[in-house]
């Protein structure tokens, strides 16, 4: 049973991931290698706790669980059931997390990735168990959005996923179990599926970037989030999609490169709300005022879409 996690990396991801496990009753220890980043993730789990309470999201009868900052790996991982791995997203900065941990941590010790869609065959390369490393892919942000997929590699044992999965499940999260491990997995498959095409249309000027998120988000985002892709294919009829597919989506964006608008914009550090600027500006005062008024938007619709409103 899994009752001690290592969270390996405290960027984006980590501190609101952390502060979830915590909320289910798990003891987390979490690190990273800059000691700057263990310090902003101290100052946001207050934050993350208190978007929890918003959500209603009880602790089990046992208590609630904690969380310990560690800027020592070893530390870290000792006595982990399971290690959730949360680095930024390149194989070699992995693979020399994997390699770091390997003899400190005991042969069935599970090893999750969060990667956002390298395929879980190829870090299990760099791993010699390969048998205990698994995908369990969060969505941003962690504390909030409850869909976890979970993703074997080639190599994976089968009671690995379940183990993960029942995990998930027992803390009040919705694990998807992904049948095969492709690049991306499914959510963001989708999700870069629909980022192309935005790019693209903006781009090419047929929108302007404010415009765009008005029109994806008040029709087809508000709607997906009732019905789903496939049920929504079921609203509409298949015959519609039929007819629209055989002429659209020859027209749609196939670019199979980064496309120049984000190549330019990423070269010039512009890489969102983390340096300021991306598609839009951002002052620090505007930042904190949008996270906090994100994080209520989001908190109301999931209460509704629970049938908690
Ligand atoms: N940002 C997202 O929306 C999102 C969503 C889901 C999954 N992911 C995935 O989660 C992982 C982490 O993403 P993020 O956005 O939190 O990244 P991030 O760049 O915000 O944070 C990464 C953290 O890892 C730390 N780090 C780097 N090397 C380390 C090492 N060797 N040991 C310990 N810590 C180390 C960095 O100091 C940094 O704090 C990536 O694989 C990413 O693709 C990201
Ligand atoms: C742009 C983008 N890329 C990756 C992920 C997750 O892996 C997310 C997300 O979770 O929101 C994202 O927005």
């Amino acid at each position: 049973m899994i009752q001690r996690i290592a969270i390996i990396g405290l960027g984006t991801m980590g501190p609101g991931m952390a502060a979830r496990l915590a909320r289910g009753g798990l003891q987390v220890a979490a690190y990273d290698v800059a000691p700057v980043a263990i310090e902003r993730a101290r100052s946001m789990l207050g934050v993350a706790d208190s978007v929890l309470d918003a959500l209603g999201i009880a602790p089990p009868q046992a208590g609630v669980g904690t969380v310990r900052f560690t800027d020592d790996l070893g530390d870290a991982v000792s006595g982990a059931d399971l290690i959730i791995e949360n680095v930024p997203e390149n194989i070699s900065v992995k693979a020399d997390v994997y390699r770091a941990i390997d003899s400190l941590i005991a042969s069935d010790t599970i090893v999750a990735s969060d990667t956002s869609g390298i395929p879980i065959t190829k870090l299990q390369e760099h791993i010699s168990h390969p048998e205990r490393m698994v995908g369990m892919h969060w969505s941003n942000p962690p504390h909030i959005i409850p869909m976890i997929e979970v993703i074997a590699g080639e190599k994976t044992a089968p009671q690995t996923v379940t183990t993960i999965r029942d995990l998930i499940r027992s803390i009040g999260l919705l694990p998807v179990v992904v049948k095969k491990d492709v690049p991306g997995f499914v959510e963001n498959r989708v999700l870069y599926a629909l980022l192309r095409e935005a790019v693209d249309l903006v781009e090419r000027g047929v929108i302007d970037p404010e415009d765009l998120d008005t029109c994806v988000s008040w029709g087809i985002g508000y709607k997906i989030a009732v019905i789903g892709p496939m049920a929504l294919l079921d609203m509409a009829g298949l015959d519609i999609y039929k007819s629209v597919s055989s002429f659209l989506n020859a027209d749609l964006s196939n670019r199979d490169d980064v496309a120049p608008m984000v190549l330019e914009k990423t070269n010039a550090s512009k890489f969102g709300i983390k340096s300021g600027e991306g598609m839009f500006s951002y002052t620090p005062e505007q930042t904190k005022a949008l996270q906090g008024e994100r994080a209520r938007k989001l908190v109301a619709v999931r209460r509704i879409l629970e049938g908690r409103g």
